[in-house]
């Protein structure tokens, strides 16, 4: 049996199962809340993207987003898939460095890099730039001038498009944060500072719209308002972009309610926009790079907790706590988003009624899952929770002084531990006495 909406299997025992392994031994043998994922189904997350820009015959970089989940081994599975890689940070850099990511085909993000994180990218001979703002872009200037280095640039911008998702994971529209507005004279400005620079090689727009989307028609929208500019730049200039990064932001299945669009549908629109631009302002082709990482990590990784207290409330409801929360699944909390699960040792059980999953944080709103369907519950069974490896490893905190819980790869019907629980210890190691 196949779990409904989800890729994983039940085996005999009525156990769920992942990677071919049975997830109650693999809680037994970690302990719980423990992160686990199925190699496989990263890598045929990988392929979907970088075979259908190879099958349409275009030239593409298709870079992991690694604040969705960095760690040494993740890294090394993207690597092994011929990825690229989104870094945000000097913490996501040193992890791509540690993994031995070819550094050529590293991108440093972020709408306030340090001039220490620009060296460091710059030092390390990282293969581009996405510059974000003008302050940002007087450091690199004095940094190349500084190393006498040149370095491939892009900009990103702001289209002014507003996706379908939450408030807090749009990022293209003009309110925001990030990036150069492209229509209030900005991105203009920044383009004269880039362009025919002495060591900066400017090679095209970067644009994100946004996260957990959908559809396809607001990444055209934003592909269309770049073409805009690109086509006054080239008229006014003579600019022919090398390269366009369209961003991550491809919606994955959390529970039966979200209806992602297979991940070759997402490029097939794209660059079939982007042939059509290409055509009507008579260029070359550009690289197209984009940059998912939800998509990649997030369907691939499960939750396991084990279930401690069970608190019916007469005509209200029925709080089931496990052992994590928000401190291991911040996204419920902060965007009101919501999970499935299954009792993963009662798989094949009949459900019987609809309890509410609590973690184990001293917040009310640590709520993992409101009204899952759940067979008769006892305490010690495990919990599994879907859909959790994006954003859940990467986001998760301390609070309560709870240790962070541990990774686990499984692939081939072979379980490796890739980052390990921490202790306690761990927990106070930065502590510093006052007596
Ligand atoms: C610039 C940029 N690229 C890529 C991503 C990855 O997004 P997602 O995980 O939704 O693919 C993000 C996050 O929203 C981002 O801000
Ligand atoms: N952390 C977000 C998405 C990242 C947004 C990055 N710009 C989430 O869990 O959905």
């Amino acid at each position: 049996m196949i779990i409904d909406h989800h890729p994983f299997n039940v085996n005999d025992k009525g156990n769920l199962e992942i990677g071919g392994l049975d997830t109650i031994d693999l809680a037994q043998k970690y302990g719980t809340p423990l992160y686990v994922y199925d190699v496989s189904i990263i890598r045929e997350n990988c392929r979907a993207f970088v075979n259908t820009f190879r099958e349409l015959g275009v030239n593409a970089q298709v870079a992991y987003a690694s604040k969705a989940f960095s760690s040494i081994a993740m890294l090394q599975v993207v690597k092994q898939e011929g990825l690229s890689l989104d870094v945000v940070s000097e913490g996501e850099l040193f992890t791509a460095l540690q993994a031995e990511f070819p550094v050529e085909k590293i991108h440093l993000h972020g709408n306030n890099k340090s001039f220490h994180e620009l060296t460091m990218a710059i030092e390390n001979n990282i293969g581009c730039i996405v510059v974000d703002n003008f302050y940002e872009i007087q450091m690199i200037e004095k940094l190349l001038q500084e190393h006498n280095k040149e370095i491939d640039i892009l900009m990103r911008v702001t289209p002014g498009i507003i996706s379908k998702t939450h408030q807090y994971i749009m990022t293209g529209n003009e309110d925001s944060k990030f990036g150069f507005n492209l229509h209030n004279g900005q991105a203009d400005e920044a383009f004269k500072l880039l362009y025919n620079h002495d060591y900066i090689r400017f090679k095209g727009l970067h644009c994100h719209i946004g996260s957990q989307i959908f559809e396809t028609d607001r990444f055209v929208s934003a592909t269309d308002l770049l073409f805009k500019k690109l086509k006054e730049w080239k008229n006014d200039y003579g600019f022919v972009p090398d390269i366009l990064n369209l961003g991550g932001g491809f919606g994955i299945r959390y529970t039966s309610e979200d209806k992602p669009l297979p991940y070759n549908k997402y490029v097939e629109a794209l660059v079939s926009n982007v042939k059509q631009h290409v055509e009507d302002v008579n260029i070359q082709m550009p690289e197209i790079w984009i940059e998912p990482g939800r998509a990649i990590a997030g369907n691939a990784g499960i939750t396991l907790y084990t279930i401690g207290s069970i608190k019916k409330i007469p005509g209200v409801r029925e709080y089931i706590s496990v052992d994590g929360g928000l401190t291991d699944n911040l996204r419920p909390a902060l965007y009101q988003a919501k999970y499935e699960g299954v009792v993963a040792n009662k798989v094949n059980q009949p459900t019987t009624n609809e309890v509410s999953i609590a973690g184990k944080c001293c917040e009310s709103g640590d709520m993992l899952i409101w009204d899952l369907p759940v067979p008769k519950i006892e305490s010690g069974d495990i919990l599994a929770v879907f859909s959790t490896g994006a954003y859940g490893y990467s986001m998760s905190s301390h609070y309560n002084r709870f240790p962070k819980a541990a990774v686990v790869f499984v692939e081939d019907g072979v379980d490796k531990q890739v980052v390990q629980r921490e202790t306690f210890q761990d927990v106070v190691k930065n502590d510093l006495s006052y007596e």
